[in-house]
């Protein structure tokens, strides 16, 4: 690697900042799937092993008003963090001020400090400044000023431009390092995907529509087949003008799903049929449709159809990349699509199969179907944008060697 990696930082009584990836789902106040934390640890106990102090800043879901807050505390993940290194985490509920910089003159060698959601800085006084988002400079200049040295471990989140991650890189020149799960993620999807074995396939699903429908465009020139399924398959129907009742549609999307469509050709594959809803609950009554979708209902699942088409599209696929569940499987009656799916990937035992994201790996963990597949990644959008060819900000702002 041409960048700085945490092995060439001096380490012992130093405070090093560190960017995490700990976006994890939360339920109850518990930690539900903690893959993104126990992928942090290696580089968290290096870190602390070698005396240093570590500092650990991360975002959790998006804070658009000040009533987002309370849930999307970092607190339960402190917990998490505590029970897997097996010693006690520092949580501080503040993101700046005294509080925070008195706990850092606090620390001792080996010790764990976690400070508050990274995304409080985006709603200040009820205003949404994104301050964190927006990679406001004097929030970086400060995080920057708390430690001596910065590791960016922070796959899941390198597509993106902040304040915690390029912000404060970018305040530490020469000091700022990538992590060893950095470094892994980078490695293992370079190798797979610069050169991809073909048939090259990708399955792309999920709920981040706007945010990941451009990456299709960029896809189409790399990958042989690109299946589209989950909540992103509908902006696409309306694109065609099928009939989407309530599920989740991209209204302003709909221009650019209609020029996807008539680059792709026959590249593209849709759903057939679907599981519609008559609402966004589990016990909701259910039926399987197979196109248009009528008032009142709304697709939360793809349907047996569009599996076995899906399953024709990937038999003979030789690489395959994932992100983005077909459907809404923190609901039982909703995982079919992307249970059926991530099993019949288990069988491509010639393939490299990968699924990345946290939601995709909390289901194929899950579902029980994570062990036969090649590589589970850290990043859902921050793999597709490398997929891309694309330069991964949170990467490029590390120190070169
Ligand atoms: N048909 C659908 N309607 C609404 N939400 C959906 C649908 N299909 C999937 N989802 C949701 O998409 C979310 C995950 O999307 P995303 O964050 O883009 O994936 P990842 O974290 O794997 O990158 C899940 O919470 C899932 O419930
Ligand atoms: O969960 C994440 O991405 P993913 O859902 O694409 O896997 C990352 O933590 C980035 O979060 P963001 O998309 O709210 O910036
Ligand atoms: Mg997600």
């Amino acid at each position: 690697m041409a960048k700085l990696t945490v092995e060439d930082l001096p380490l012992e009584g130093k405070k090093v900042l560190m960017r995490v990836d700990f976006n994890v789902p939360i339920k109850d106040g518990v930690v539900g799937d903690d893959n993104r934390i126990v992928a942090a640890l290696p580089t968290i106990k290096y870190v602390i092993d070698n005396g240093g102090r570590a500092i650990l800043f991360s975002h959790l879901g998006r804070i658009k008003k000040e009533e987002d807050k309370p849930g999307l505390s970092l607190r339960p993940v402190a917990e998490r963090l505590s029970n897997l290194l097996n010693k006690p985490v520092t949580f501080v509920p503040v993101t700046e001020g005294k509080q925070l910089e008195d706990a850092i003159d606090n620390m001792k060698n080996g010790d764990v400090l976690l400070v508050q959601n990274t995304r409080y800085e985006d709603v200040k006084d009820g205003e949404y400044v994104k301050r964190e988002s927006g990679n406001d400079p004097e929030l970086g200049k400060y995080w920057a000023s708390l430690g001596d040295v910065f590791v960016n471990d922070a796959f899941g989140t390198a597509h993106r431009k902040h304040a915690s991650n390029v912000g404060i890189a970018t305040n530490m020149p020469g000091k700022a390092a990538a992590g060893y799960l950095m470094e892994k993620e980078i490695k293992f999807l370079g190798d797979a995907v610069d050169n991809p074995e073909r048939p090259f396939v990708a399955i792309l699903g999920g709920a981040k529509v706007s945010d990941k429908i451009g990456v299709i465009d960029n896809l189409l020139d790399k990958a042989d087949k690109i299946i589209i399924g989950g909540g992103m398959a509908y902006t696409f129907y309306a694109a065609k003008g099928i009939k989407v009742g309530n599920s989740l549609v991209e209204k302003d999307k709909i221009d650019v799903a209609k020029q996807i469509l008539d680059k792709a050709g026959d590249k593209l594959v849709l759903p057939i049929d679907n599981v519609v809803a008559d609402k966004f609950n589990n016990d909701a009554d259910t039926k399987v449709v197979e196109g248009d979708i009528d008032d009142g209902w709304m697709a939360l699942d793809i349907g047996p159809k569009s599996v076995k088409e899906f399953e024709n599209v990937l038999k003979d696929a030789k690489t395959v990349v994932w992100n983005g569940p077909m459907g809404v499987f923190e609901m039982p009656n909703f995982a079919k699509g992307t249970l059926e799916i991530g099993k019949f990937l288990g069988t491509l035992t010639d393939a490299t199969t990968i699924v990345g994201g946290g939601d995709s790996t909390a289901a194929v963990k899950e579902l029980g179907v994570a062990d036969k597949l090649t590589h589970i990644s850290t990043g859902g959008g921050a793999s597709l944008t490398y997929l891309e060819g694309k330069e991964l900000p949170g990467i490029a702002a590390i120190s070169d060697k």
